[in-house]
This record gives C-alpha cells, structure tokens and sequence, in this order.
C-alpha cells in the first residue's frame, strides 16, 4: 500500500504491523512468542478507523448517507468518532460526536481539527439515561433532519470490519512468515488477547481465526474492574461500577456486537489501571511502542492469563504465536496525568544521574 498513491486517507486505514515483543518475553521468561497488532498506525491513530470506515461506506451503498445533507451522528469514546471524522471529512457528510467527559483533550481536539461538532457528556451517567453520550446522540438525531447514528454498538459492520480485515492481516502475517530456528513459529495463531469495549473487536477476530485458521484458538477478553463485559458475571462483583481512568473499553451494558456465543471469548480477565499503565511503560521502554492505556490492559491481560495453569504450557511452549491487540496510542493522552508522570516523574537513571553532575561542575 505504501508503494502506490492512495485516492485518500481512507486507504491508509488499517494494514498494520504486527511486532514481536521480545524482549518483554524475554523478561517474563516466556517461550512462544508475544506479538503485538500495532494499531497507531492507521491514518486516523487506531483500530476503530475500521469499523468507521466500514460503517459509513455500506450506509452508502445502502442510500442511507445523501452528500450535502447526512449529519452523522455517534456515541463514542472517541476513536470511532475519529474515525468517523476522517471519513466524514473525505466524503463530504457533517459530523456530532457525543463523548463522556472522562476521555481526553486529545481525542476532542483531534475531532473538531477534522470539523466534527463534539457534545460532552457525563462520564456517570447510564448507558440508558438521556444525559449519557448515547442518550444525548438520541436525542439529536430525533432533532435534526438528516440525522443519522451508524450504532456501533449495535451495527454489523463493526464486527465484520475485523472478521474482514484486522483478522486476516493477522493470520497472512503469522502463517507468512517463516519458522526459523532463532525465531520459530508454529505458523498459526494459538492464542489472541483484546480488550473489550463494544465488543467489535474481539467478536471478529475470533470468527476470522476460528473459522478461517485454527478453531483451536484460545480467543482471551480483558475487561476492566468496574465494568460488567467479562463472564462469568462473578468475576464483575469486585469493584462493580467504580471508576477506572483507561479509555475505550468496558461498559455498564453488553453491547449487541460483543457475541456472548460459545467459543467466542474462551476466557476473560479483568485489568487494573495500574497494571495497564504499567504494560504501557514496557512496551514503551523495552519495544519503543508508543501505546494508549487500554494496549497496557491487553498486555498485561496476556501476561497474567500466560503465568495461570490455563496459559503456562502455551507460554513455556517454542513457536506458539500469542498475538496482542495494541488499539491506539499515547497521541491521544500526551497531557493525562497518567501519562505525564509516567514519563516526566520518572526516578532520574544513573545516566541523568551522571548528566548533572557533570554540567554540576563548574
Ligand atoms: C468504543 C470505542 N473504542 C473502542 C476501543 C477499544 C475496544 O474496541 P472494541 O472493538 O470497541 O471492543 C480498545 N481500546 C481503545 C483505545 C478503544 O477506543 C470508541 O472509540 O467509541
């Protein structure tokens, strides 16, 4: 794709790398390989420009988007808003975005650079209230003619855009690269672990390996403590409904995308922000990845299931492919504190330890 010209920033939406993580393997002590879905690098910053992209081009061909006079009209924590700005900006429709008040400056400026209206909500309001982001894009779309809301919540598309895509760029990717005796590789995908938000992500991709590629595949969902998306629902009682700070994942309903099916989500975990943030870091200073929080909670919802009687042999095993989604990155909360002290307040290494006593003397 890089080699040819694109007819616009919708084309450079998705074909991203997946990146072997090996030296946060070599300090778990971990044997297959860890591979992350290095999500940041589609044009619009994340895996919902997917869906987005996906969602707006089959309401067009289904005559439900009219140049000159669609407004789209979406909940979001931001990245399908995104997503949907770009689209929106390239095709020529109006665009609202309802937001929660939680996630970040970033993601709102990036929206109203790409000329979407943003509407902010509050982030404790139900899911089912008029006040909450969903509630209110309701109540616009009623309001305004030529309102439309694409739902990912509820819309196919979101699924099928990483049953279609995401899914199969994996899959070519494992099976094409070959086993080599410094980096083997059973040349299938043994495991995948994503985070949850409307479920989009993780439903597809595990219809794409399952049905396409190895039905074998153990398919892991991270959930945040707070939020009610893992099952069984007793793992939801700690912590219910209190307050978590990474974006993008985990709700107070299950949305109608995120399959509850059989064989779908073969097991879920739930994620703190303090073991998120702390993955953040890894991936950051051992594999240069400049990740968002929720990649922290799929990393370190890997790392946690690959240490439990579940998880060990995979881990312990030469070859098995276990692949990570990593949805965004830190573009989108270069000024949230989490991310500030992370990077700023950091204890001074021996290196800035001899820096300053260096430019110390006189
Ligand atoms: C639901 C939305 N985002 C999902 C998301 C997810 C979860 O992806 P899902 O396919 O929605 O389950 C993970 N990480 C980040 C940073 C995300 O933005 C949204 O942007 O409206």
């Amino acid at each position: 794709m890089s080699r040819q010209i694109l007819d616009n920033a919708l084309g450079a939406v998705g074909n991203t790398p997946l990146v072997r993580l090996d030296k946060i393997a070599a300090q778990e002590g971990l044997q297959c390989n860890l591979l992350g879905k290095v999500e940041y690098t589609s044009a619009g910053g994340s895996v919902k420009d997917r869906i987005a992209k996906r969602m707006v081009e089959a309401a067009e061909r289904e005559g439900k988007l009219k140049p000159g006079h669609s407004v789209v009209i979406e909940p979001t924590s931001g990245n399908t808003g995104i997503g949907l700005a770009m689209a929106c900006a390239v095709k020529g429709y109006s665009v609202i975005i309802t937001m929660p008040n939680k996630m970040s400056l970033e993601k709102e400026a990036a929206l109203r650079a790409l000329g979407a209206e943003v509407v902010r909500t509050p982030t404790e309001a139900a899911w089912d209230s008029p006040e909450s982001h969903i509630g209110v894009a309701q109540r616009l779309q009623k309001e305004i003619p030529g309102g439309i809301i694409l739902d990912q919540y509820r819309n196919v598309n979101n699924s099928l855009a990483h049953e279609f895509s995401t899914g199969p760029e994996i899959i070519e990717a494992v099976v094409g690269t070959p086993s080599t005796s410094t980096k083997p590789s059973s040349g299938i995908v043994d495991v995948l672990v994503a985070g949850a938000g409307t479920g989009g992500t993780i439903t597809g991709l595990s219809r794409a390996i399952k049905k396409a590629h190895n039905p074998r595949c153990t398919v892991v969902g991270v959930d945040p403590v707070g939020s009610i998306l893992a099952q069984p629902e007793g793992l939801n009682t700690e912590g219910e409904g209190s307050q978590y700070i990474v974006e993008g994942i985990g709700y107070d309903f299950v949305p109608d995308v995120l399959s509850r099916e059989p064989g779908t989500v073969d097991t879920w975990l739930k994620s703190t922000d303090e073991e998120s943030f702390e993955a953040v870091r890894k991936l950051m200073r051992l594999e240069g990845l400049l990740v968002g929080g929720s990649s922290g909670s799929s990393l370190s919802g890997a790392l946690r299931w690959l240490k439990s009687d579940e998880g060990k042999k995979i881990a312990q095993t030469k070859g098995a492919n276990v692949v990570v989604l990593l949805p965004d990155g830190i573009r989108n909360y270069m000024s949230k504190p989490w991310f500030l002290k992370m990077a700023l307040e950091a204890e001074p290494s021996p290196l800035a330890q001899r820096i300053s006593s260096i430019l110390q003397q006189s």
